[in-house]
């Protein structure tokens, strides 16, 4: 039995299966649709940049359907190489792109292979594997040329948000931290892994895009070469993210070691850690706004939702890390969580910066210390609220 899928501008063919398994004979995901029309997006914004003709690989290929959409919806690209280690993947492949007529290399090899067989050969590589891409991201260091831009997705998200702690360390080389923005946190340990694998290369990254979106992560990195530009991209870059879990404060510490003692400069109370990370920008303004000005020209099915999340990036970008859960705070201080537009409304009159995160419908991005920010609560507060003053004792902070 077959089934029939309709994405972008093409239709493929898989055979049908009950749920969405990596046992599956030909893998296909219909909840990673907005994943792809968010590439889609970015390598055609890449490509606009670039000003030249691009070659593609799409390494972890499955149907295909990821590589015949980028052949079929993006211009300017040279060749699409869509790559899988399943024999069966691969005559799909073929299939799928004779249905769409387009004329797709294809191999079938094991990734980091074919990655060491192709160095310096692709403008763009799409990494999208079952689970963790830390076994791939060696090859890609090796393998990826000056300019060119790597896409990796991460569907272990329970390991980079710290549910599990020791996979984290095992396969990220980095201590995670479960907390409310524990989903940022983990974009941060993926982007932290790269950029220290490809050092070694002489390599470093410049975070183009990056999100967190149902069971996945996801990472838009172009590369840039030299020793000295690579070793001022660590010192700028790399570094721990320090959280209190008691009056929610969080620190940055610039680095390879955690220094900082271990004790919240707030509150006295003892913080946990996280990292080595990235705690440098993870979001490009003027590329998120030039994916928004392509949007109109592409035909996705998924154009309001991708939108949306793209709204969030671009007021993202310039802000620190981390992000405060309004609703965990309120309920610290005992009362009831004010609107977040009136809260960043009130840490901007104070000359804050203050924004919504993608990650969190409840929380807010800011540079104000969380003293400032539970101030700004509670005058909301005390203005709307006129029943509770004198129950929810005095203020915690
Ligand atoms: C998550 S699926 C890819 C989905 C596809 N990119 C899409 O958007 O629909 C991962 C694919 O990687 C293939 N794969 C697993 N290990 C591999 C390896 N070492 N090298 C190449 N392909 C591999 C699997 O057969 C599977 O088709
Ligand atoms: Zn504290």
């Amino acid at each position: 039995m077959m089934k029939t899928v309709k994405e972008g501008m093409v239709t493929i063919k898989i055979p049908s299966f009950d749920k969405v398994s990596s046992k599956a004979p030909v893998f296909y995901n219909p909840n990673m649709e907005l994943n792809r029309d968010i590439s889609v997006l970015a390598i055609q914004q890449f490509q606009k940049e670039k000003k030249s003709r691009i070659k593609i690989a799409d390494i972890f290929a499955g149907s295909g359907i990821r590589g015949i959409r980028y052949h079929v919806e993006i211009g300017g690209v040279e060749s699409v190489l869509a790559n899988d280690i399943n024999p069966l993947a691969v005559e799909f492949i073929e299939k799928n792109s004779k249905l769409n007529n387009a004329h797709v290399d294809i191999t079938m090899e094991d990734a980091n292979i074919l990655l060491r067989k192709n160095r310096g050969v692709f403008d763009v590589v799409d990494i999208d594997p079952f689970g963790t891409p830390s076994p791939f991201i060696e090859s890609a260091g090796y393998s990826l040329k000056k300019g060119s831009l790597l896409c990796v997705t991460a569907t272990d998200t329970s390991s980079l948000c710290g549910t599990y702690k020791k996979p984290c360390i095992r396969k990220y080389n980095a201590v995670p931290l479960k907390t409310e923005y524990c989903h940022e946190n983990g974009l941060r340990i993926l982007a932290g892994f790269t950029s220290l694998t490809l050092a070694k290369y002489k390599k470093y990254i410049k975070v183009r895009l990056a999100y967190s979106s149902q069971h996945y992560m996801r990472l838009y990195l172009e590369i840039g070469k030299g020793a000295a530009k690579t070793d001022k991209s660590l010192k700028n870059n790399i570094g721990f993210i320090y959280h209190c879990h008691n009056c929610l404060s969080r620190s940055l510490e610039y680095g390879m070691l955690p220094i900082l003692p271990l004790e919240c400069p707030q509150c006295g109370g003892k913080t946990d850690f996280s990292g080595p990370l990235w705690i440098g920008e993870l979001e490009d303004e003027n590329f998120i706004k030039g994916m928004i000005r392509l949007l109109p020209e592409k035909r996705l099915n998924k154009k309001g939702e991708t939108l949306k999340l793209l709204k969030l990036l671009e007021g993202e970008s310039g802000m620190p890390p981390t992000f405060y859960d309004i609703h965990k705070i309120c309920s610290k201080m005992g009362i009831s969580a004010p609107p977040l537009k009136k809260i960043m409304e009130k840490l901007q009159e104070k000359g804050f910066k203050a924004t919504r995160s993608h990650c969190k419908a409840t929380g807010i991005k800011t540079n104000a210390p969380i003293i400032e920010l539970k101030k700004s609560i509670k005058s909301i507060h005390n203005l709307t609220c006129h029943g509770c003053n004198n129950i929810v004792g005095p203020p915690h902070f």
